[in-house]
């Protein structure tokens, strides 16, 4: 049986619940694992280091539900058009579900699948208490108009509350690939028109713009976080000389892969540890200056012309296939665009001796292999991108906790700040320079909250995958599967029972 259920709603879009054993074998690189097929080997490899019955991974490993739906909508001639739409739980082991919603031409169910599966790992690596889930819209954001844009994520929001697949304790999604903030308020707007009464209907999506309900530090959290965990990778000496470099980021070339929230934001960070990013690899392009692109004035350039093409500061190369630019020379890559560009077809010329994936699914099991042998390291990226989920988690807590972080305490703690710099001041012995001062009686505002948690706990599922990877003797991505699988098995096995 193929369909679950299917029925037409009221707003005409269709939807359909399909039983995830109806897999189908969709295309990826050609001559390796698809995307999908490459998280479930990733998954049996570590699987198989764990004590659990085969009968349980098996469960854990499948996908429980997906939801199709056709959505129509009118072009700009005014004919009508059909947009595919999916959203997979792949674990409620927790919930709500959690997952970023990706708006791509190449969306397809297999894809979103994948995506979804990692959502459940990941968030079990960093200790977010939610399932995995993961949206996916086919369409090519730039084909459609504003006002098309808002009907499409609308719709695909009504379809997600008439589900019951959508809710602050049900499935909170947030932006991936192709979405922002404003697609969020259109779903947060339609999830309340519905569930007015919700008083927490704010968490029904995070990634949200900061007047709707966001938080401070959500635009760049994943970017932050692929900074935090190479940071602090990259002082463990013994992991780094493995790879063949010199601890500590300060002066690593970096070369990323992909410019959108993801890349700019690694950029960014990397920029201001003293990185010199010697390469940003676009769609159609990749940007080269071996001394280090000024990242300040990038963003200048592109906040003026919408693109980091052209570049004053940097050779634009547009000849041939912009992923040849993966293949520069430099320290550590990140890439931060789509799954399986590090393939079979370039992984014996990848130069890096750091692979930090920051997108889904960069690398597939067969690059793997060969970047292995080479003794490159490769933090993978249910640990690397784990940033943004970490601090959608704060921001579903601020929303349900209905007060910004830091409103309640900050003043308190500047005015105690205050009375120990007087007293410290009035000791001949102590003398504090005016950033001591300002730092002792500055109070945490929500994007100090916001920051020191992410790093909090990118350190933590850092220092356990490392931990994990010594005592096992395997690489970081089975170390972190390992980690999460042991994670969910515990709170798997609390549930389900009344049915046995
Ligand atoms: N946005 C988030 O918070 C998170 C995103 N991710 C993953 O990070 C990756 C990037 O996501 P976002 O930055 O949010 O997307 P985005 O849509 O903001 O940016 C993607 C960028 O990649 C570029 N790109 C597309 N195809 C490319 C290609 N073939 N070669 C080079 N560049 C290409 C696009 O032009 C765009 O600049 C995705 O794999 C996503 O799943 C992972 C965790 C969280
Ligand atoms: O912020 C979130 O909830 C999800 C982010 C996401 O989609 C991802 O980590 O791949």
């Amino acid at each position: 049986m193929l369909k679950l259920c299917k029925r037409w709603s009221r707003s005409h879009t269709r939807r359909v619940v399909w039983p995830v054993c109806q897999r189908k074998r969709f295309s990826g690189v050609s001559g390796e694992a698809t995307f999908l097929e490459s998280v479930n080997m990733y998954f049996d490899r570590a699987a198989a280091l764990t004590d659990l019955s085969a009968g349980r991974l098996e469960y854990m490993k499948a996908c429980e539900s997906v939801l199709r739906i056709t959505i129509p909508f009118r072009d700009s001639e005014g004919k009508m058009q059909t947009v595919i739409a999916y959203r997979a739980h792949h674990s409620t082991h927790r919930t709500p579900v959690k997952g970023g919603i990706r708006m791509s031409a190449s969306v397809d169910i297999s894809e979103t699948m994948a995506l979804a599966s990692l959502m459940t790992w990941k968030c079990a690596v960093v200790d977010v208490p939610f399932g995995g889930a993961k949206g996916g819209i086919r369409l090519d954001g730039s084909t459609v108009t504003e006002a098309q844009r808002e009907k499409i994520i609308r719709s695909y929001a009504l379809e997600l509350t008439q589900a019951n697949m959508i809710g602050p304790g049900l499935d909170v999604p947030a932006p991936d690939m192709g979405t922002g903030p404003k697609d969020m308020v259109w779903i947060r707007d339609t999830y309340k028109s519905f569930r007015h009464a919700d008083v927490d209907a704010d968490g029904c999506v995070t990634g949200k713009p900061l007047e709707s309900g966001g938080i401070r530090g959500r635009l760049e959290a994943t970017g932050q976080g692929v900074y935090f965990v190479g940071r602090e990778f990259m002082k463990l000496e013994e992991e780094v000389l493995k790879t063949g470099l010199t601890p500590g980021v300060e002066g690593k070339r970096v070369i990323i892969q992909g410019y959108g929230n993801v890349g700019s934001w690694s950029a960014f960070f990397y920029h201001k540890a003293d990185c010199k990013v010697v390469t940003i690899i676009e769609r159609d392009f990749y940007l080269e200056n071996e001394d280090g692109l000024d990242i300040t004035a990038l963003r200048e350039h592109f906040d003026k012309t919408g693109s980091i093409q052209n570049f004053p500061g940097g050779k634009t190369v547009t000849d041939g296939d912009s992923a040849k630019g993966l293949e520069n020379d430099c320290d550590i890559l990140i890439p931060a665009a789509l799954e399986q560009q590090i393939n079979l077809s370039n992984a014996d010329n990848i130069k890096a001796r750091l692979i930090i994936e920051a997108a889904n699914g960069p690398t597939t099991p067969g690059a793997q292999e060969i970047l292995h042998k080479k003794g490159v390291v490769i933090i993978p990226d249910l640990l690397a991108n784990a940033g943004g989920v970490v601090v959608s988690y704060f921001e579903w807590l601020k929303n349900l906790s209905h007060v910004r972080f830091g409103r309640l305490s900050r003043r308190f703690e500047e005015r105690r700040g205050a009375t120990l710099v007087k007293a410290l001041s009035s000791l001949k012995s102590v003398d504090l320079s005016p950033e001591m001062r300002q730092e002792i009686i500055r109070g945490a505002t929500e994007s100090d909250f916001a920051s020191s948690g992410l790093e909090d706990t990118m350190i933590i599922a850092l220092g356990e995958t490392v931990d994990t990877s010594k005592r096992l003797g395997v690489d970081l991505r089975t170390a972190a599967y390992v980690n999460a699988i042991t994670k969910v098995a515990v709170v798997e096995k609390q549930r389900n029972n009344i049915f046995f």
